[in-house]
């Protein structure tokens, strides 16, 4: 039942703004529909040996979107897998076409009030969040939300617990 409904196993493809939650939702969608977790941003990190913030530094943030592309469009063309992107991917068409052509693109929102609340969790690990004062960082927001307009599903994530996300994600698929 589950399986069938979604979607001749597509992979899932989860999108949204730095810090809603994709990489640990991710995790537990994976957990949950027993299938493979990838999160790009660790790929990225495998690949050039330092985490995101260093590879801006070192490489720039060209090289790193190049790598980002590269890598979502290779895992986006495989079947039954769980990709969490980082918030900056849906930047480039490319990515934006491969995945919502390949794949079911679920998008996490998050109002700007609750996401101020997590930001402390965040901003030592997101380069992009270095040295913007907070009406920089509600400008790249809001700018931010038009990218992830292109998706097939979104799920509210305000007020809700990781476990909550996963299952309404897990319920929106298997109506669709
Ligand atoms: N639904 C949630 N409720 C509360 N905290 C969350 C929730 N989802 C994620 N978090 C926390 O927010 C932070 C960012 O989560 P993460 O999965 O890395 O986000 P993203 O991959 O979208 O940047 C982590 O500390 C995580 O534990
Ligand atoms: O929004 C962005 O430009 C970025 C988001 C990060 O991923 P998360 O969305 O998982 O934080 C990571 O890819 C990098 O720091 C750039
Ligand atoms: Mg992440």
């Amino acid at each position: 039942m589950q399986k069938q409904s979604l979607q001749q196993e597509k992979s899932i493809v989860l999108i949204g703004f730095m810090g809603v939650g994709k990489t640990t939702v991710g995790q537990r969608l994976a957990d949950q529909l027993k299938r493979t977790f990838v999160d790009i941003d660790e790929e990225i990190e495998k690949e050039f040996g330092m985490p995101p913030s260093d590879i801006f530094k070192v490489h720039g943030e060209k090289a790193f979107r190049q790598k980002e592309k590269e890598l979502i469009e290779r895992y986006s063309r495989k079947s039954n897998k769980v990709l969490s992107l980082g918030g900056g991917a849906f930047l480039q068409t490319e990515v934006r076409d491969v995945c919502l052509e390949n794949c079911l693109v679920v998008f996490l929102s998050l109002s700007w009030e609750q996401w101020q609340e997590r930001v402390s969790l965040i901003i030592d690990s997101r380069p992009v969040l270095q040295g913007k004062s907070e009406e920089e960082m509600e400008q790249l927001y809001h700018d931010r939300q038009k990218i992830y307009g292109s998706h097939h599903i979104e799920v509210e994530t305000d007020n809700k617990s990781v476990d909550d996300v996963a299952e309404e994600v897990i319920h929106k698929f298997t109506k669709m």
